[in-house]
């Protein structure tokens, strides 16, 4: 198995939604990562599209306790390494690159690299990866799209990423090839930015309490 699969599925299947962050200040990282933590939410992706990411992904690691904290938007080797060297117990990719896909060969850390079509998700197959995520899941095609690569595809659990809110992450838990979902939703910039800590929390509990229909 190229894919930590052992060590991927406990994180992800710990809730039904991973929060997508874009943490633009270094000091909201650990109050945030407590306030979902808070609501059940302990699986988090910190995504590296912000210079504080990094810093974020150790200080989360080093300072709140539960937390599973991830990185997100991998997007090459150095990436890969960087994040790993932060502290990050999982990795997510938005697509799946050769070149990521070999660097990540027998990493302990596992990664969740993207992809959109079957086909992507057979090259998966063949490396020896069991989870993948689907992105951007409502734009490319929502939840009857998923659910048609469930049957010819059993070998691989999607968690679809892009679009998904509190609206509609109940559909796509209800399919057997889902295992989780990821979204932004949970950490709104504004409530952020406001240090609006209980707010993210009920926002956190909402999404903790998401089950299949
Ligand atoms: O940064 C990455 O690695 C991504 O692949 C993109 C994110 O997963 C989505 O942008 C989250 O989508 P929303 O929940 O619709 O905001």
């Amino acid at each position: 198995m190229t894919q930590n699969l052992d060590r991927l599925l406990p994180i992800l299947k710990a809730a039904p939604v991973v929060p997508v962050l874009i943490i633009e200040d270094f000091h909201t990282a650990v109050p945030l990562a407590r306030a979902l933590i808070a609501g059940g939410l302990t699986a988090l992706e910190v995504t590296l599209r912000t210079p504080a990411a990094l810093d974020c992904i150790r200080a989360i690691k080093g300072e709140v306790e539960g937390a599973n904290v991830g990185a997100g938007t991998i997007l090459n080797p150095k990436q890969f390494d960087e994040a790993v060297a932060a502290g990050s117990t999982f990795l997510v990719s938005p697509g799946a690159s050769p070149k990521l896909i070999a660097h990540a060969n027998g990493s302990p850390v596992p990664l969740l690299p993207g992809v959109a079509t079957a086909g992507e998700a057979m090259t998966l197959l063949e490396e020896g990866y069991g989870a993948a995520k689907f992105f951007p899941a409502e734009q490319a095609g929502g939840a009857n799209y998923i659910k048609a690569l469930a049957s010819p595809l059993p070998g691989l659990v999607f968690c679809p990423t892009g679009g998904v809110s509190l609206k509609n992450a109940h559909t796509y838990l209800s399919l057997p090839n889902i295992v989780c979902v990821g979204g932004s939703w949970v950490a709104p910039a504004a409530a952020v930015a406001a240090g609006d800590w209980a707010a993210i929390t009920a926002l956190a509990r909402e999404a903790a309490a998401l089950k299949g229909v």
